[in-house]
């Protein structure tokens, strides 16, 4: 079964909401044509006007976060039913950055993940290992962990339409990028996981990046593995650059 590509950027804690506007301004005649669904993931004061930005064309806005409850005293945090409000498609969950600065687990993942599915977002759930857990030998064992809790009460035909970002931590922002046969292995090891929980077709249909330092220059050989659907950018989503990730072919 052939499966869409997704190339999604992830822009952390980057671009004003002028900024957002001209980038994407500028974006979008250059991933015009396309072989894949392209996604921007932006900062929560970017989302609206990215989504003006973004209109008639084929770059769909994502959320880098969200929380898992409908409404109430969180202070700072936005609601997912504000994000489909302001025309957000996909939600980032469970970032590795989120886990390790904003004390997010595997438990407000899957919670995340499961009130994302509620209000019709695409969730982009993210995984990854430290490089003393691939040193120890371990790394199949977490991914497998993270994706498990992540997926727990989430349904077959939920979880086909789920993107899985595998981001392996020591290659993020690195410059150090896993080998595709690297990336690979742990992306087939995360949909025979899928294959387990859920059966086959859903495992044929859930959508599996590679993210950790991918670049114009790496994202073809990435790519063209048959576990891997694309990518989670961080840095190289930033320039107009991002559209020869985009058009990797
Ligand atoms: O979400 C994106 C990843 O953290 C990868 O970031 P990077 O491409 O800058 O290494």
């Amino acid at each position: 079964m052939s499966r869409r590509m997704i190339i999604a950027g992830n822009w952390k804690m980057n671009k004003t909401p002028a900024e957002t506007t001209a980038f994407i301004e500028t974006l979008k005649p250059l991933v015009a044509g396309a072989d894949a669904d392209v996604v921007c993931c932006v900062p929560a004061i970017d989302l609206v006007p990215a989504v003006q930005a973004a209109k008639g064309s084929n770059i769909s806005i994502g959320a880098e976060n969200m929380h898992y409850e409908e409404s109430g005293a969180y202070t700072g945090e936005i609601a997912p039913n504000m994000l489909v409000s302001a025309g957000v498609s996909h939600v980032i969950l469970g970032h590795s950055e989120r886990r390790e600065y904003f004390a997010e687990t595997d438990e407000t993942v899957n919670r995340k993940v499961k009130k994302s599915l509620e209000h019709g977002l695409i969730p982009i759930v993210c995984c990854g290992e430290t490089l003393t857990q691939r040193e120890q030998g371990i790394t199949i064992d977490w991914i497998r962990q993270q994706v498990k809790i992540a997926f727990l009460g989430v349904s077959a035909e939920q979880a086909a339409g789920c993107v899985i970002a595998y981001e392996p931590i020591w290659a993020i922002g690195t410059g150090k990028v896993a080998t595709a046969e690297q990336a690979q292995a742990v992306c087939a090891a995360i949909r025979s996981l899928i294959r387990e929980l859920y059966g086959v077709e859903t495992a044929e249909a859930i959508r599996i990046q590679y993210g950790g330092s991918v670049s114009p220059s790496n994202a073809a050989e990435l790519f063209a593995q048959p576990d891997i659907d694309g990518g989670l950018i961080g840095g190289a989503s930033l320039k107009p650059d991002f559209a020869k990730v985009v058009n990797y072919k």
